[in-house]
């Protein structure tokens, strides 16, 4: 598994519920997300951003939807606190890992909790203790804890309960689909990594460079561009390819649709114009932070630079791929 899996930036709305009304209601544009554990090794999640104080809640009884997770988006409820965290704008690699951290690391605590001790002696025994609050980063998950996880998956998996095989045939008939097992298998969990030069051209683009990358036919850069897609944040990323069929391809638009200059003829204040009229235009522009161009071989020169002429003073841009 690869590393950093327990912590998360992403964006992130808190909504406290009484009764079935909103009580209190928290927006974080960005946020981090930590696993952390305290002195008494129950695990907790840290919500903190520069402008908020970190808010923590113990990892016990809670749900996780992560339908949409590939889309950078997933929410858990915490139903001692009475809290829905919505998680959104999250590098859906990160999100597949930090949930499967919590997954993992839940399953394989469940079952030291079960040569119990009642929660009222645990409160009392940790009072006696005297041990300061401290708190430290979840350990990474080792093969040994998803093994240890995959074996306590049937009993313990309270999100999505799984009929036996044989019980979940019949029930299809009547219920439609049974719910998708916990972390089915997913191209943002394919285990295959990268090759080290693969993981150079990631490295580079997660650190803010532009960056073009090519090679000979099978050398894996639709691979490694899937790879990149999938490790940034969705909503300021956006993934286009200079034809049709190769934007379908990397899930994106063309460069044409995007730039929204039409087919990049005329004069540079006249395709200007035309950009500004499209406000869904020139608000895409403005959030775009991350730009990647598949098949950029076949683009234009003269419209490349119009393009970017056009709409181009966009300082807040991170990366070009
Ligand atoms: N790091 C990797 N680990 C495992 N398999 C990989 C890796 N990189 C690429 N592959 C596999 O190699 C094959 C070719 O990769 P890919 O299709 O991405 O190549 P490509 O350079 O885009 O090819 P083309 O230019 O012909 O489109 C695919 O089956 C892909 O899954």
């Amino acid at each position: 598994m690869e590393g950093g899996d327990s912590f998360l930036s992403c964006a992130v709305t808190l909504e406290w519920m009484t009764q079935g009304s909103i009580t209190r209601k928290v927006n974080y544009k960005t946020a981090s997300l930590r696993l952390i554990r305290n002195e008494f090794r129950e695990m907790y999640m840290e919500i903190s951003s520069e402008k908020h104080a970190a808010i923590r809640f113990a990892l016990k009884g809670v749900n996780v939807f992560k339908k949409f997770m590939v889309e950078g988006k997933a929410s858990i409820k915490f139903q001692e606190a009475g809290c829905t965290l919505f998680i959104s704008n999250a590098p859906p690699t990160n999100l597949v890992g930090f949930l499967r951290t919590i997954f993992v690391k839940m399953t394989g605590d469940k079952d030291q909790g079960n040569n119990t001790t009642p929660a009222k002696q645990t409160m009392r025994s940790k009072l006696l203790s005297g041990k300061a609050q401290a708190f430290e980063e979840i350990s990474p998950v080792t093969v040994a804890d998803i093994h240890n996880a995959k074996k306590k998956i049937p009993k313990s998996t309270l999100t999505t309960p799984s009929p036996p095989a044989k019980k979940r045939k019949n029930d299809d008939s009547v219920k439609g689909p049974a719910p998708k097992k916990l972390y089915s298998p997913s191209p943002l969990t394919n285990t295959c990594s990268l090759n080290p030069e693969q993981q150079r051209v990631l490295e580079a683009c997660l650190g803010g460079k532009n960056i073009f990358f090519t090679g000979s036919a099978g050398t894996g850069k639709s691979f490694l561009l899937k790879r990149i897609v999938a490790a940034l944040p969705p909503d300021v990323t956006i993934a286009t390819a200079s034809t049709g069929v190769a934007a379908c391809h990397v899930g994106g638009t063309t460069l044409h649709a995007f730039a929204g200059i039409g087919d990049g003829s005329g004069t540079l204040e006249h395709l200007c114009e035309r950009a500004m009229k499209l406000p869904l235009v020139a608000q895409k522009w403005r959030k775009c932070k991350h730009l990647i161009i598949d098949e950029i071989s076949m683009v234009d020169g003269g419209f490349f630079e119009k393009t970017f002429a056009a709409n181009g003073n966009n300082s807040s841009w991170k990366t070009i791929v």
